[in-house]
């Protein structure tokens, strides 16, 4: 089945000044059109600035970026409606916040779209209410905490309903109840058709979200694939320093006869039910 893109790396070669190694060594990567992609790697292995070369931050010294179809141009113009239709949550949100409160935070990319304020504030008040930041609208962001922090950033990207999301470790600091509102969020703005895609290091959180996987590993694309594909075997992963899912872990620690042929459970719930069965067979 041939796949739509909404990004693609053709040769992407980038070297951060006065460094040893280029972070991006002829990278050439495709982000298909509507999914929840996850890009795996270990620290250092090119995610973020891949990320950064998505909306323009950084441009490619080889190779090309298109998006939609369309080689980036980095005239002004063409990067400011670039960033219209890509939105990046960076990883650390001090570099993302400059107001002084979350709702002016999230409001502020609207004001510059020509939307009415009666719509700004809705358009904010539904945002802030899916991230369960509504009670701290008010409050000033020097005062909320990391994962605070970072609900706000993400709620400002969404707020301008981009065509595609990238999430640089989103979910790290989070607790686990945030954890858990963030991902609903993410799964109800890719359900009205947005591309979103995370880059994590996190392999039990990509094994149970994503449906689609990209490996990268010392500025190259390892893999890339669905996480059944991805996670069918161990030795790649393991060769270039990531582990298996716990839960894909042990399933092939099951014996094969109960296995075979079956890719693993994507959540516990799917492992406990397939457990059950087994036990009562
Ligand atoms: N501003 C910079 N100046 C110099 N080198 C940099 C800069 N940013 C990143 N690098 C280097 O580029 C390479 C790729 O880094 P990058 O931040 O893209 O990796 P990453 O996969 O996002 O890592 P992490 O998981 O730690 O966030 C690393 O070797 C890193 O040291």
């Amino acid at each position: 089945m041939d796949m739509e893109y909404s990004l693609a790396f053709d040769g992407v070669v980038f070297h951060y000044p006065d460094t040893k190694e280029a972070a991006l060594r002829e990278l050439t990567v495709s982000i298909p059109k509507g999914r929840k992609t996850a890009v795996l790697g270990h620290n250092g292995s090119g995610k973020s600035t891949l990320f950064l070369h998505a909306v323009g931050i950084l441009r490619p010294q080889k190779g090309t970026v298109q998006q939609g179809g369309r080689t980036l141009s980095y005239a002004k113009k063409e990067l400011a409606a670039l960033r219209r239709s890509v939105g990046l949550v960076f990883q650390d949100p001090e570099q993302q916040l400059i107001l002084s409160t979350p709702l002016e935070d999230v409001s502020f990319g609207l004001r510059g779209t020509g939307m009415d304020e009666a719509a700004i504030a809705e358009r904010c008040r539904s945002v802030m209410e899916l991230l369960n930041l509504t009670e701290l609208s008010d409050k000033p962001v020097h005062q909320l905490s990391l994962g605070q922090k970072k609900r706000t950033a993400l709620a400002g990207v969404m707020a301008m309903e981009p065509e595609l999301i990238l999430l640089d470790e989103p979910t790290s600091y989070l607790d686990p109840l945030s954890e858990t509102q963030m991902l609903q969020g993410l799964d109800l703005i890719h359900e009205k058709g947005t591309t979103v895609v995370m880059a994590t290091h996190d392999m039990n959180l990509a094994y149970r979200w994503a449906d689609w996987i990209i490996v990268l590993d010392q500025g190259r694309c390892r893999a890339e694939g669905t996480p059944e594909e991805i996670f069918a075997g161990a030795e790649e992963l393991q060769a270039i320093g990531l582990g298996l899912p716990l839960l894909a872990d042990l399933w092939y620690s099951l014996p094969a006869r109960h296995t075979a042929g079956q890719p693993p459970p994507r959540t516990a719930e799917d492992f406990k039910a397939v457990l059950t069965r087994l036990l009562n067979s």
